[in-house]
């Protein structure tokens, strides 16, 4: 079991914990967030038990391009975080908790002015807006020009209203990835693009049929995993038939440390395709509390 400090807070998580597991194929990572509950926990130890006992399909591709990650930070934080990255593709998060829409607009104005005109700005709005209020906060941002908007309400209802009222593309992330079956929803009208996270879809073959079946183009994004947990999404996103944007799996630099001396940091805007192993485990033990929660949590998806 391992435990990291978050660089910075980032939905309302400041530390990271999660647990390694090792099977014939290689390491695999079970960590789904703590307000998510045994059912739904399932898929992600689904996730884990893939990568160590089975192994992923052959990669198409050696390197997967991708978007920096921009939490909920000031314009200025924002600004340097995009600068420092080396990407030519940012994801920023707006609509947060205690954030205005003059901060998301300034902090995607920042973003704008540090990737410059030829870079690409999305925006993740998590399922905060309704209809109208997306309609309106979409044509303010779009000021510097989206690539598009995910999530931006919650249901593929909602999704279809606003895609009809928005020239800005919409990308479905927790209309999928919450879904009891992900792959019978219907986006046919809600969405233009489908972000696929390996542990919340229960492996990377599952994430590949949940891609076949809507085939739309796919973003492969983190779950805010260790470079373990990344290496799955990479190798998802390297199996990819198709991938015409950049993928959210630079999250590396958001934790402060990982579970390995060479962890998946993105360069020049791209991930390398490798393994992962985690030859750090002794320096970022989690904490004896911590441990026993996970051992409770394991063995209750175990159970049923
Ligand atoms: O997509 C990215 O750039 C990074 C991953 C990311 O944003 C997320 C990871 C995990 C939980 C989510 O709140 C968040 C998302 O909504 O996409
Ligand atoms: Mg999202």
């Amino acid at each position: 079991m391992w435990s990291v400090p978050m660089r910075t807070r980032f939905r309302g998580i400041d530390v990271r914990d999660g647990v390694l597991v090792r099977g014939p194929a290689g390491w695999g990572e079970f960590s789904p967030f703590w307000d998510y509950g045994v059912p739904e926990s399932r898929r992600w130890w689904a996730a884990a038990a893939e990568a160590a006992l089975t192994g992923w399909p052959a990669p198409v591709r050696d390197a997967v391009p991708v978007n920096v990650t921009v939490p909920a930070v000031d314009a200025d934080r924002a600004h340097a975080l995009v600068s420092a990255s080396g990407c030519r593709t940012a994801k920023v998060k707006v609509a947060e908790p205690g954030q205005t829409p003059a901060d998301d607009l300034a902090r995607v104005e920042a973003v704008r002015d540090a990737l410059g005109p030829g870079g690409a700005v999305r925006v993740d709005a998590n399922a905060a807006w309704d209809v109208d209020t997306a309609v309106a906060r979409i044509r303010q941002l779009d000021r510097v020009g989206l690539e598009y908007v995910e999530q931006p309400c919650a249901t593929a209802e909602e999704l279809a209203a606003l895609r009809r009222r928005t020239d800005v593309r919409i990308a479905g992330d927790e209309v999928l990835r919450r879904a009891d079956d992900p792959l019978a929803v219907d986006l046919r009208e809600a969405c233009d693009v489908v972000v696929l996270k390996v542990q919340p879809l229960g492996g990377v073959r599952a994430a590949l049929r949940v891609a076949e079946a809507h085939g739309l183009p796919c973003v492969v994004s983190s779950a805010l995993e260790s470079s373990v947990g990344l290496a799955a999404g990479v190798a998802l996103a390297a199996a990819l038939p198709e991938l015409p944007f950049a993928c959210g799996l630079a999250t590396g630099t958001l934790l402060d440390g990982d579970v390995t001396s060479r962890p998946l940091l993105p360069v020049d805007g791209a991930l390398p395709v490798r393994p992962v192993t985690p030859d750090r485990l002794a320096d970022v033990a989690a904490p004896p509390g911590v441990t026993g929660r996970w051992a409770d949590r394991l063995a209750a998806v175990l159970a049923a």
